[in-house]
């Protein structure tokens, strides 16, 4: 892929944007450097000429003073161009870094669900660490030694106007083959990237099922696989870090060169047109200094090659767009929401539906639970409702507007879903009930609380709403953090809230506490729970059986326990007996 200067610039102009002011520094002091590395060899130059002419030793000690006051002022500007490249980069980076979190998040379950986290780590911190040279000092290194490269042909010029041609000729020529090795190698680091990010995804993979991996005796099968993703890496980073050699072995033979032709030019000078030690120094110092920028640039285009890679990776994740539309209309008002299926259908693989023409009305403020087996499309149902994925066929409608209509911010803020993992932020307990939403004041979080019964438990905790949960050894048993989902939802107070009861045993005294959260979310909200046992449905107003996808039974709770043949029925009659309280899995 040919690399467009295009993408440099969309890139540079979007995150140093924000930093002109720094950028216009950076550009001074690099300017002021250039400018003392043109001048220091003519101060040289003079000195040398002094002094074979015999001048006296006051007159060349003021010389080498400005030659060596230029020098320190020089390691100066340098220092100050390392400080301030090294905050843009970094400003640059991490800014990046953000939006590209923030994009990813905002992908397709389809998206995430083919990414593992390692490799999510690797695009989103690994290629972005790429691109932090880029940012701070590789494009300016190589602009600024383009300029210093010109400014020393100009003297040149001065100097000598045939040498300075030749060494015109010599320096366009060496900027052409550095450029051609430069392009080729950006496909073999681009490759070598994507391989080191899959083998970081495996290994993510590998650790976090480390005890599977031991108890199913898959140690064997795991290294080998191992080995084999290295071995993969080592290939494709060998090949591109040979190319990386023969640049560098190009660039030597290029600098040897240029070194020849000004001895033999000097030499030449010096013998048929009595050119002086001091402008045989000035061609020598000049070709060194020119060599330098030349190797640099090399080395920066070198590291450039990277960093391509890196943008195209960067650029081809900002173009991965989500397969879920966001809508422009708004819920409007709050309180529960009226939530309507209409002959849905949803499949996660082409031709193998999950779930099976479901249709279903729930009234705002009502209650709906929803039985069914492992495997059954309960999670399914739920993914749809919360618009993280786009139904095969049919539609959601939520308050009245179809689903897809909606934007996504409208359906975030309008509803709540709490499954049986919930999510501990490593925050202060006051963050993990708001979700860092600092509109709520301390107040309206504790007599939510105390509504819960919790604010007893807050009490417990020396620091009580500033508790810092998860870290310093501080953490919650399940029920408790359910019990915190259930303080966020009244909090927030969403219109729909689904509820995907907790299938483990808690105790009872905070079974006690969860039933009266329930109570108070299905006073304030439309509800869809997903029941594990038969005791929380018996709040539901209405009652879904899922089978393989499809509603095997629909209808009015108390309809349901009328009718003896129902399956919601049948179930309460064994559970009677003391055959099963827990429903399924
Ligand atoms: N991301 C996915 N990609 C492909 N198939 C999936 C995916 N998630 C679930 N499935 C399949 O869809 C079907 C329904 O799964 P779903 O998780 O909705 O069932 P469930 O009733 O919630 O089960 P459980 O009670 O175990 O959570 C299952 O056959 C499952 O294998």
């Amino acid at each position: 892929m040919k690399i467009r200067f295009k993408e440099y610039f969309s890139l540079f102009s979007k995150y140093l944007k924000s930093q002109w002011k720094s950028v216009i520094v950076l550009v001074t002091i690099v300017l002021v450097n250039i400018g003392i590395q043109i001048i220091n060899p003519q101060i040289m130059k003079v000195f040398l000429d002094k002094a074979v002419e015999g001048e006296a030793l006051k007159s060349l000690i003021g010389v080498a003073g400005i030659f060596i006051g230029l020098s320190f002022i020089q390691q100066i500007v340098t220092i100050l161009e390392t400080y301030t490249c090294q905050n843009i980069g970094w400003r640059a980076t991490n800014e990046l870094r953000e939006d590209l979190i923030a994009h990813c998040i905002n992908l397709d379950m389809d998206f995430h669900k083919t990414k593992q986290p390692g490799e999510m780590i690797e695009r989103v911190d690994g290629d972005v660490n790429m691109l932090f040279e880029f940012f701070s000092s590789l494009v300016l290194d190589i602009l600024s030694n383009l300029i210093l490269i010109i400014g020393i042909l100009v003297m040149f010029i001065f100097v000598n106007p045939v040498i300075g041609g030749i060494f015109t000729v010599y320096t366009i020529i060496s900027l052409v083959v550095i450029r051609k090795y430069q392009l080729a190698g950006v496909k073999p680091w681009e490759r070598a990237y994507e391989a080191e990010g899959k083998f970081w995804g495996m290994m993510d993979e590998e650790l976090t099922n480390i005890e599977d991996i031991k108890s199913s005796g898959a140690v064997n099968y795991a290294i080998h696989k191992y080995l084999m993703r290295l071995k993969n890496v080592f290939h494709i980073k060998k090949k591109a870090t040979m190319l990386g050699f023969k640049m560098w072995n190009l660039s030597t033979f290029i600098e040897t060169s240029g070194i020849f032709i000004a001895l033999v030019s000097g030499l030449y000078l010096w013998k048929y047109q009595g050119a002086s030690i001091g402008t045989i120094y000035l061609i020598y110092e000049y070709t060194k200094r020119i060599n330098n920028p030349l190797g640099m640039i090399r080395r920066r285009l070198g590291v450039l090659q990277k960093a391509e890679a890196s943008i195209l990776r960067v650029k081809e994740l900002f173009e991965m767009k989500s397969s879920i539309k966001d809508g422009d209309m708004e819920l409007e008002g709050n309180g529960p929401l009226d939530v309507e299926i209409k002959n849905l259908s949803f499949e996660y693989t082409q031709g193998i539906a999950v779930l099976k023409e479901l249709s279903i009305n729930i009234k705002r403020g009502k209650v709906l639970g929803i039985l069914g087996r492992t495997g059954s499309g309960k999670t399914t149902l739920v993914r749809l409702l919360s618009k993280l994925y786009e139904p095969t066929e049919g539609k959601i409608l939520l308050g009245g507007v179809p689903l897809n209509e909606l934007s996504n911010d409208s359906v975030k803020n309008n509803m709540a879903y709490v499954t049986q993992d919930v999510h501990i932020y490593t925050s202060t307990i006051r963050d993990n009930l708001t979700l860092f939403d600092s509109s709520y004041n301390d107040d309206e979080i504790m007599s939510v609380l105390e509504e819960l019964g919790l604010d007893e438990w807050i009490k417990s905790f020396p620091q009580g709403l500033d508790t810092v949960l998860n870290t310093s050894g501080v953490g919650l048993s399940a029920g408790e953090a359910q019990l915190l989902a259930f303080a966020r939802i009244l909090l927030k107070k969403p219109g729909l809230v689904i509820l995907d009861e907790a299938s483990s045993r808690i105790d009872s005294i905070t079974e006690k506490i969860m039933e009266k959260a329930i109570d108070k979310i299905t006073d304030n909200s439309t509800c869809i729970i997903i029941a594990h046992r038969l005791s929380t449905v018996k709040r539901a107003d209405s009652i879904l059986v899922l089978e393989e996808g499809k509603a095997v039974e629909i209808g009015a709770r108390e309809e349901l326990i009328k009718d003896k043949e129902s399956r919601y029925s049948k179930l309460l009659q064994e559970s009677m007996k003391g055959h099963h309280e827990l429903l399924v899995n």
